[in-house]
């Protein structure tokens, strides 16, 4: 067995979402979001659920904050529902809304839990999906005056700000494969999708420099598979590249670093990038603190010229968890090397990796061993990423609890702490009690 040890002050934490575990949408004058009218339309989620309750975190705050205390979590990466300040996404300012926020925070704080907020994650209010949403190019102003307003309401008290959670979703699952809200099927809005939500960030990033929140960072959160060729045909090492052009951070990294987008999409894609979205590129380029990095699996590419951008995936024939992903760490290493490589942040978080799996309760106890060694597994790459120069800080749990998982519902797990839906108990899973020694030791045994 070895042992192995972070970095002294390496940030531990949990991570979830609004919409995913707070439940009472519309209470205190909240306005509807794009999930809630979405998951209330029959037939977009499992089951029909929807988050009207979920883990009713809403209500439960300060007992799921005296978990993370019990966990001994050095941080805590939350989203804040915009449609709870913003009822119409503008305009009315809704204080109740806000009072949750503040009340939150301050129970995070005496805690001595660091907050790290992400300022949206999926849930837009429906008022301006109404107005085209993301495909309107306005959103980029009507998400900087909602993100400037949270700097001012929260930025004495909240340092660490994430503008978005995985825009690559939102863009493609939402508006071109039409899973996720708001459902739409249209390869030219996902596009103009992306480029709106660059021009939100980095509208958002100079708001924040402007605002001058003492010793505060901001960053971006983004989705990743680990995408290699499914053999070493130069064929297949293309079609990989450009899957990992599109699917993971160069789609946003590169706009962002590098003033352009990436080689590949400009070659292939560019036909559906919105028109002169050259001019937006000056703009969209500016510097952040960190990047946010969410990893839960890879899987092989190969060319197939009938698929989008010419490559189709193919399995390994790996261990699979609950979402029928491929269990592969050493992708969760050559992610984090890559964004280093490839852009080199001053600092990287990774803000979302675990697992689901079919967790049962057996006289008041979860004992999740797939997913301490999954946990196990992508901690050890993590530290290998470190230990070859990536500049990892911290890294989050996905999830705290076990929560709404989007079209999917309820079926999937992906807690530390698991959540019996009826009684709104919460048990800690063997994960959990596993990875709070792994925080109070700051190491593990492997
Ligand atoms: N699926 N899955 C789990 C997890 C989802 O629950 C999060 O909301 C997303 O940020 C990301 O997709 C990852």
């Amino acid at each position: 067995m070895s042992e192995k040890v972070f970095p002294k002050d390496f940030m531990w934490g949990a991570a979830t979402a609004s919409y995913q575990i707070e439940g009472s949408p519309l209470a205190d004058g909240a306005g509807p979001s794009i999930w809630h009218r979405f998951s209330h339309t029959p037939g977009n989620t499992y089951n029909g659920d929807t988050g009207d309750l979920a883990d009713d975190h809403y209500n439960r705050y300060k007992e799921d904050i005296a978990l993370m205390k019990e966990l001994g979590l050095k941080a805590y990466r939350f989203s804040i529902s915009w449609s709870r300040i913003f009822p119409n996404g503008k305009g009315k300012i809704n204080e109740k809304g806000v009072d949750f926020y503040n009340r939150l925070v301050d129970e995070l704080l005496k805690a001595n839990i660091t907050p790290f907020v992400t300022l949206y994650h999926w849930d837009l209010p429906a008022a301006l999906q109404d107005l085209g949403g993301w495909t309107n190019r306005d959103i980029a102003y009507w998400y900087t005056d909602y993100a400037d307003y949270m700097f001012q309401r929260l930025g004495d008290r909240v340092k660490n700000w994430i503008t978005l959670n995985e825009p690559w979703v939102m863009a493609f699952v939402g508006h071109f494969m039409g899973e996720h809200a708001p459902g739409m099927k249209d390869l030219y809005a996902a596009f103009s999708v992306v480029n709106n939500q660059l021009r939100a960030h980095s509208k958002t990033v100079k708001a924040f420099r402007e605002e001058n929140v003492k010793e505060g960072k901001i960053g971006i959160t983004l989705s990743n598979t680990s995408h290699d060729p499914a053999t070493d045909s130069q064929e297949d090492i293309d079609a990989a590249r450009l899957a990992h052009e599109w699917t993971n951070y160069p789609l946003f990294l590169n706009p962002i670093y590098n003033g352009e987008y990436p080689s590949g999409i400009k070659e292939h894609a560019s036909v559906f990038l919105p028109h002169n979205y050259e001019n937006d590129l000056e703009e969209i380029k500016e510097k952040i603190d960190f990047v946010g990095i969410n990893y839960y699996s890879g899987d092989l590419v190969k060319l197939d010229t009938k698929s989008f951008l010419g490559g189709k995936t193919v399995e390994r024939g790996l261990p699979k968890t609950e979402m029928g992903w491929e269990i592969y760490p050493e992708g969760f290493y050559k992610i984090l090397k890559g964004v280093q490589e490839e852009y080199n942040p001053k600092e990287v978080y990774v803000t979302e990796n675990g697992a689901a799996f079919d967790d049962s309760v057996v006289n008041q106890e979860v004992h999740d061993e797939n997913r301490i060694d999954y946990l196990k597994q992508h901690l050890e790459q993590a530290l290998r990423a470190i230990q070859n120069g990536v500049t990892l800080k911290g890294y989050f749990v996905w999830s705290l609890l076990d929560n709404f998982e989007w079209a999917l519902g309820y079926s999937k797990r992906f807690g530390i702490v698991y959540v019996d839906y009826k009684t709104q108990k919460r048990i800690i899973k063997d994960s959990g009690k596993w990875y709070s020694q792994v925080i109070k030791n700051n190491s593990f045994n492997f």
